[in-house]
């Protein structure tokens, strides 16, 4: 078991990105100092441990600074390979195939979904929710693949055991609902993506989950404020 005092991590409470990088550590137990980043202006740790996006999360361990939320995941699976269960899949392929769908889930998803909030117009803003949902009916059809296996069901991306991709897609899901709040739009539900709805769920009352994982009603207040900073800042 590591020493709090040689990991830390640098983020915010409201981050999907640092999410991330909380459940890897819940899921291997190490005792880590969250070291609260307010951005008023960017802390001088932040922009020293990274130097060159100067975004969060930060993972300092004994003093030296890992960035990138997936490569934090891989980071906390590499040096606590025997504390908890494993992150990644053992087999290469799976392996393969999870980061190929955590790749998309940055590049693809999560960009599309929040672009959202900023469409310009009620036609933009549809075609961006008709995407998001198409989106995720690949992933519904990528968790049905990946979760079914001879005769057994798994619960998760990642078997029995959340993983990498559940990891990365899940952290997103409180901004999900968030989004489906706003727009008065349901883009998870049973009858859509009834996998999603109940990895979901499994996912969002995971022990290495639930006690870190931001409400959704601060979500929704903290989206509230944000908007009214840019509108007065516009
Ligand atoms: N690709 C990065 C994204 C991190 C990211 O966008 N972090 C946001 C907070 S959610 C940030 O630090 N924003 C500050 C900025 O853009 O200046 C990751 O996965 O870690």
């Amino acid at each position: 078991m590591a020493k709090k005092s040689e990991v830390k991590l640098l983020g915010a409470w409201p981050s999907p990105f640092v999410l991330r990088a909380r459940i890897a550590l819940n899921i291997k137990s190490v005792d880590y100092e969250f070291l609260e980043e307010n951005f008023q202006p960017k802390s001088q740790l932040l922009v020293q441990s990274n130097p060159v996006y100067k975004k969060i999360p930060v993972l300092i361990h004994q003093d030296k600074p890992i960035c990138e939320s997936l490569i934090i995941v891989q980071y906390v699976d590499d040096v606590w390979s025997s504390d908890g269960p494993s992150i990644l899949p053992a087999d290469p392929y799976d392996r393969a195939v999870a980061r190929f769908w955590a790749t998309y889930v940055d590049d693809k998803l999560f960009p599309a979904m929040k672009s959202i909030a900023g469409a310009k117009g009620e036609e933009e803003r549809k075609r961006l929710i008709k995407e998001v949902e198409e989106g995720l009916a690949l992933l519904e059809d990528a968790f049905n693949k990946i979760t079914t296996k001879g005769n057994n069901n798994y619960l998760f991306f990642g078997g029995d055991q959340i993983g990498y991709l559940d990891i990365a897609f899940g952290s997103l899901l409180g901004w999900l609902r968030v989004t489906e709040i706003s727009n008065g739009v349901k883009l998870f539900d049973q009858v859509k993506t009834p996998g999603l709805v109940n990895w979901a769920e499994s996912f969002s009352s995971h022990g290495a989950v639930k006690d870190v994982m931001p409400q959704t009603h601060n979500l929704l207040e903290f989206a509230k404020t944000l908007m009214t900073k840019m509108a007065h800042t516009n």
